[in-house]
């Protein structure tokens, strides 16, 4: 999944492409989600690609609708990936960034929502394992670098982001500096987007593998407009889609039962029935 129907539906056909699979001649690839007019989603074999649009509502609520499609479904062991943009702390634009460690806007890292008048919180937590596992799968020879760190999720772009540019801003520039510094020196904090807390949450409620690849659009410490010209951003969000596929590709040429140990080496593990959570106490598989 990721933010934008395009890029969601040029995933789709791109994944099509490097995993071989053919629909039938005369069909086309079409957006099963058209009449939402939502989001949208494109079936690929094994492969579901969908646009969940910006910031933490958004996503969840997509979340929400499929993970109960997956169980229906009777999906075994998915494994969910965000693929999207963000603003880098200390990087260059175009770098790649694997999360590791989600924190929200208040540097904790939990997913809280207002529940029958309750402040709820779920840990947001991603798979370590499944983050070695596409750090992995990096090649020296990318004309870039892919990098692991600390993703901060806000729930807004400008203010949220600390940014001056927005319609409002009541703090100064050396605030915003101070901000950052802080996010990077004390928090470890590697790149800044809008969804990550509620995606790392809710697959780890539900017991699904899930990680997070952005690229970065510019490094906030030098500025916060985005002013990379449109085609440079259009190659730049090619690559977190080219991580994921070449680990797609990676696991279904191995028939889905594999884990990398960062070595190349391929381990044998058996599938797992993921949960659909329906309350706290109760998981029905
Ligand atoms: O490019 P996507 O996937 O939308 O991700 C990022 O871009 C949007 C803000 O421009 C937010 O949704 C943020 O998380
Ligand atoms: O700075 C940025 C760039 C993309 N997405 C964000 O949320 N922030």
């Amino acid at each position: 999944m990721g933010g934008t129907p395009k890029r969601m539906e040029d995933f789709a056909h791109y994944i099509m492409q490097e995993i071989g699979y053919k629909i039938p001649t005369g069909t086309k690839l079409m957006d099963i989600s058209q009449y939402s007019y939502r989001y949208c989603l494109y079936k690929v074999g094994p492969v579901l690609s969908v646009s969940h649009g910006m910031g933490p509502s958004s996503i969840s609520i997509l979340l929400h609708e499929i993970i109960k499609l997956m169980y229906h479904a009777k999906c075994k062991d998915p494994i969910f990936f965000r693929i999207g943009t963000c603003g880098g702390i200390g990087i260059e634009g175009g770098t790649v960034v694997i999360s590791d460690n989600a924190l929200d806007g208040l540097q904790d890292n939990n997913y809280a929502v207002a529940t029958l008048g309750k402040l709820v919180k779920r840990p947001a937590r991603l798979d370590k394992k499944l983050v070695r596992e596409l750090q992995a799968l990096a090649h020296s020879d990318d004309p870039y670098d892919t990098v692991t760190g600390t993703t901060m999720c806000t729930s807004d772009f400008y203010e949220g982001q600390g940014r001056l540019d927005g319609a409002f801003c009541e703090y100064t520039e050396a605030d915003k500096m101070a901000f950052l510094k802080n996010l990077k020196e004390k928090h470890n904090v590697t790149n800044i987007e809008m969804e990550i807390i509620p995606f790392a949450a809710l697959t780890h409620h539900a017991g699904i593998r899930a990680a997070v690849v952005c690229v970065a659009l510019l490094d906030r410490l030098r500025g916060d407009q985005v002013a990379t010209p449109k085609e440079v951003m259009n190659e730049w969000q090619l690559r977190p889609q080219i991580l994921i596929a070449r680990y797609i590709k990676k696991y279904l040429q191995n028939k889905g039962r594999i884990s990398f140990d960062g070595h190349g080496s391929i381990a044998v593990k058996s599938p797992r029935r993921f949960k659909l959570v329906q309350q706290e106490s109760q998981s029905i598989e």
